[in-house]
């Protein structure tokens, strides 16, 4: 099956996208509660399956290597039938091979801006990508990135000024609409 066709027994899973920061993994896994979904966070997936911390595999084998096992997980949680709630890490949309697997799939982009996300992830050294001046490698991540989420977003959902149980309902309350279409 190409990466553009859609099994007949596939549902829609629930995607999150957005830049780091923007509350992917938190909303994520909330709303998999909420809806009483499997959840599958790529990064964790990804430590899972490596028995090996991103910043580790970043400062040990490099960028590289990490977008390839960042890419072979997410189509591979992307690739199942059942339905569930998936968030990607932030730089998953990037990829070609990503963006054609999401196709398929409700693809929720939580929007935030640079200041919000770097009060958010704070110092914090997991997100090798924002070592050094948070905020303006934010910026320049979102510059690079905007374009792209906005093209795979099915929903867009600012969250500057919302608490993740706020976002949560938020998407929920859109899920129902698009039901009664
Ligand atoms: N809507 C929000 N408002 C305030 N803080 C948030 C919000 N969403 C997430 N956070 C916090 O921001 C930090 C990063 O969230 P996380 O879910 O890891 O983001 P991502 O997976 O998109 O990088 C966490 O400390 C989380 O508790
Ligand atoms: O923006 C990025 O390129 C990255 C975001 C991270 O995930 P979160 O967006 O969940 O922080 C993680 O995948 C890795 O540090 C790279
Ligand atoms: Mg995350």
């Amino acid at each position: 099956m190409s990466g553009t066709e859609v099994s007949a027994e596939q549902v829609g899973m629930l995607v999150l996208i957005g830049a780091p920061g923007a509350g992917k993994s938190t909303v994520g896994r909330r709303l998999a509660n909420r809806l009483s979904l499997p959840f599958v966070d790529v990064d964790q997936l990804i430590e899972q399956t490596s028995g090996r911390e991103i910043a580790d595999i970043f400062a040990t084998d490099g960028e590289a290597t990490f977008r390839e096992l960042e890419r072979a997980a997410t189509v591979a949680a992307l690739a199942g039938s059942e339905e569930q709630v998936v968030s990607l890490g932030g730089g998953a949309p990037m990829t070609e091979a990503i963006a054609e697997a999401l196709a398929p799939h409700h693809v929720v982009w939580l929007k935030v801006s640079p200041g919000a996300a770097a009060d958010r992830v704070g110092l914090n050294v997991a997100r090798p990508l924002l070592l050094g001046n948070v905020r303006s490698r934010l910026v320049s991540l979102l510059n690079a990135r905007t374009p792209t989420y906005q093209r795979l977003a099915d929903h867009v959902v600012e969250t500057d000024d919302h608490g993740a149980d706020d976002i949560v309902e938020l998407i929920i309350e859109h899920r129902r609409e698009l039901e009664r279409r």
